[in-house]
């Protein structure tokens, strides 16, 4: 294994939720087997939410012990407990509301307890929020540090670069912190929490699944050198293995691309 991005094509975006929904029950698996236990980041998105779908109806999924999983977000819409923007109600709806996971560890971000009054508030509590995260985060970690170390973080990548809620030439794509609060993401909502590329990169393995001709660019771009501030998505690696899942309208763009 390398932690080299590697770019695995896959014909359409339906074939690749399935086939990234069977890496996922069999990296989990693995883990089980190995540490007795395993952990995955989820996201929110178009395909991260399809595969979630597709975990669901595959004839494996119950391979997985699933009370022995830990469930995080890598970012999260800092939006209502009961709006259906939230990641971790999609999420809920997909797949883990179907699932025997053990509710003490599904870790799912903050939410406002009440309507802020502007944009400035709902990031003062969206920051709040985010310390929180950090702090539950830390909790999980083996001692002597503050990170768990994730079997898999699943990424969705924007058309822009982006990876979680860390958006080109924004502050929390350098940040040092384990989890940061954003207040001006250029897609909606734009209050949302996120990991940090620091704590992405604590994981074994990093997926960024990818699909449609309008992510070609950023795929491209990641590909032909592009930093982490351009392109955050290219910070994203995992110490083990670092994985580039894209639909053929995806890797157009590339070089090699057929
Ligand atoms: O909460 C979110 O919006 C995400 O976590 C974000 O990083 C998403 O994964 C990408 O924007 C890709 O989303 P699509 O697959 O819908 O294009």
């Amino acid at each position: 294994m390398t932690a080299e991005p590697l770019l695995v094509p896959h014909p359409d975006a339906g074939v690749l939720a399935r086939a990234v929904a069977a890496r996922l029950i069999t990296a989990l698996v693995d883990g089980q087997a190995e540490r007795g236990e395993a952990s995955v980041v989820l996201t929110g998105g178009g395909i991260g939410i399809a595969l979630l779908r597709a975990v669901r109806t595959s004839p494996a999924f119950d391979v997985v012990d699933w009370s022995r999983v830990d469930v995080w977000w890598g970012d999260e819409r800092f939006v209502a407990a009961d709006s259906p923007d939230r990641n971790e109600r999609q999420a809920r709806e997909a797949l883990l509301d179907h699932l025997p996971v053990d509710p003490a560890r599904i870790f799912p971000m903050g939410h406002p307890r009440e309507p802020a009054a502007d944009d400035a508030a709902a990031l003062k509590a969206a920051t709040v929020a985010a310390a929180q995260y950090a702090e539950l985060l830390a909790s999980r970690a083996a001692p002597g540090t503050n990170l768990p170390v994730f079997d898999v973080v699943l990424l969705g990548l924007g058309p822009d670069g982006h990876v979680a809620s860390l958006f080109p030439n924004l502050p929390g794509v350098m940040s040092t912190e384990a989890v940061v609060a954003v207040g001006n993401s250029p897609k909606p909502p734009p209050v949302r929490i996120s990991l940090t590329l620091a704590t992405i990169q604590s994981a074994r393995q990093v997926w960024v699944i990818v699909a449609g001709e309008e992510k070609a660019q950023a795929v491209a771009a990641a590909f032909a050198g592009a930093g982490p501030i351009e392109v955050p998505a290219t910070g994203a690696v995992g110490r083990e293995r670092t994985l580039w899942l894209a639909d053929r309208a995806a890797a157009s763009r590339l070089p090699t691309a057929r």
